[in-house]
């Protein structure tokens, strides 16, 4: 295969690394020390591994921060479940560790808006997805906006609405949680059929104490899906800029599992055409990127904080899966149904 590009032209003619060495050999022990990701489409890439691998790492260092540091071993308040937070707020070891942190009220709890923000700015700015700041409708804008509704969809039915409460809700109640004015009976009588699907944020807000249940991590969710959403889309722009590989494969309609290096508008070709970026259009490309990495930046120190200072080991535990179940449907799963890839499409193909 030929490339076009003079880095890539390089890196072909001199196998460097042990992978290279390995293409061009039969089947040897060398060869098979593939990475998962070169046989099935559905597995991240090493790149990706290490990036996703930032999510779990931090949850276990920011709990193990909480359980070590001595701000929060000499804090006069104690972690309180019921509270979920340090309980009272004014003994808490940190600001961080306070429900009514500026960047909790503005960032988190709003964290979809500025999820969306900084993907739309990415869209209508980064020349990949269509001409910057023109409002011409691509293959690429669509299926963007595509890959975001399925997102907002799971995170809406997570922590919103799910035909009635959220899902988080629902799992709640489902595994023993209830409104402590709910376990009243006389008050519970009171309470119209309206009220019997009773929701964290109604009982907290009519006084009530929502314990008993497993509370999955809203905040653990919604952080690792708005920035892992916003890594995604970004990373092929970042290593295509930077001329580095793009390792990532998919399952063609033949039933082939080839690199997205290959593929140029849907269908598989030998010589890929080369992004050729004017100085105005770099420009724009820095803006979106730049806006996004301040998200995922703000969203990992976030998640740092709330792995330190809120929340059980396993409710962040369960944030965390269904962070990246939402993950996989959205970004591993079209790679290796085809059908599924020519609605959503993926980053940068
Ligand atoms: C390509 C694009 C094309 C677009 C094409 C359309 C174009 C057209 C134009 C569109 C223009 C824009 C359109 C946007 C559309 C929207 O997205 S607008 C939506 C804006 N809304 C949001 O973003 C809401 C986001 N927030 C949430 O989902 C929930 O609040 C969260 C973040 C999941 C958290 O829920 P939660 O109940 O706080 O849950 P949880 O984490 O379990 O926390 C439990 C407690 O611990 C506390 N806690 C936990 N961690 C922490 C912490 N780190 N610090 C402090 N407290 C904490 C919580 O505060 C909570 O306490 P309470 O407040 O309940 O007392």
């Amino acid at each position: 295969m030929s490339n076009s590009t003079p880095n890539r032209r390089i890196t072909r003619s001199t196998p460097s690394t042990i992978k290279d060495l390995a293409d061009g050999l039969p089947d040897t022990p060398i060869k098979q020390m593939r990475h998962p990701s070169e046989t099935s489409p559905f597995l991240p890439t090493k790149l990706e591994t290490l990036l996703l691998a930032i999510y779990p790492v931090t949850l276990v260092l920011g709990s193990l921060f909480s359980l070590l540091a001595y701000s929060t071993r000499s804090a006069t308040s104690k972690y309180n479940p019921i509270h979920q937070s340090y309980y009272p707020a004014a003994g808490a070891p940190s600001y961080f560790a306070t429900k009514k942190n500026i960047f909790n009220v503005y960032f988190v709890k709003k964290g979809w808006f500025w999820t969306t923000l900084a993907l739309a700015a990415f869209v209508v700015t980064h020349p990949s997805l269509g001409p910057s700041l023109r409002p011409t409708v691509t293959r690429r804008r669509v299926q963007a906006v595509a890959r975001w509704g399925v997102a907002t969809t799971v995170w809406m039915l997570v922590t919103q609405w799910c035909f009635g409460p959220a899902l988080v809700d629902r799992n709640f109640k489902l595994t023993g949680g209830a409104c402590e004015i709910m376990e009243d009976p006389i008050k519970r009588a009171e309470m119209g059929r309206k009220q019997e699907f009773f929701t964290a944020q109604a009982c907290k807000a009519s006084g009530g104490l929502w314990k008993g249940g497993h509370d999955i991590s809203g905040h653990v969710f919604l952080l690792i899906l708005g920035s892992a959403l916003l890594g995604m889309e970004i990373l092929p722009a970042i290593l295509r800029a930077r001329g580095l590989n793009e390792e990532r494969r998919v399952r063609v309609g033949s039933g082939k599992v080839v690199k997205t290096r290959s593929i140029v508008d849907g269908t598989v070709k030998d010589t890929p055409v080369p992004v050729v970026l004017t100085e105005t259009e770099e420009e724009y490309t820095k803006l979106g990127i730049k806006v996004a990495v301040g998200v995922v930046g703000l969203s990992w120190w976030m998640l740092f904080m709330t792995a330190a200072f809120f929340h059980t080991w396993f409710e962040k535990f369960t944030g965390f899966l269904v962070a990246f179940t939402a993950i996989f449907l959205v970004y591993f799963l079209p790679r290796g149904v085809p059908e599924v890839r020519a609605v959503l499409g993926m980053p940068g193909l």
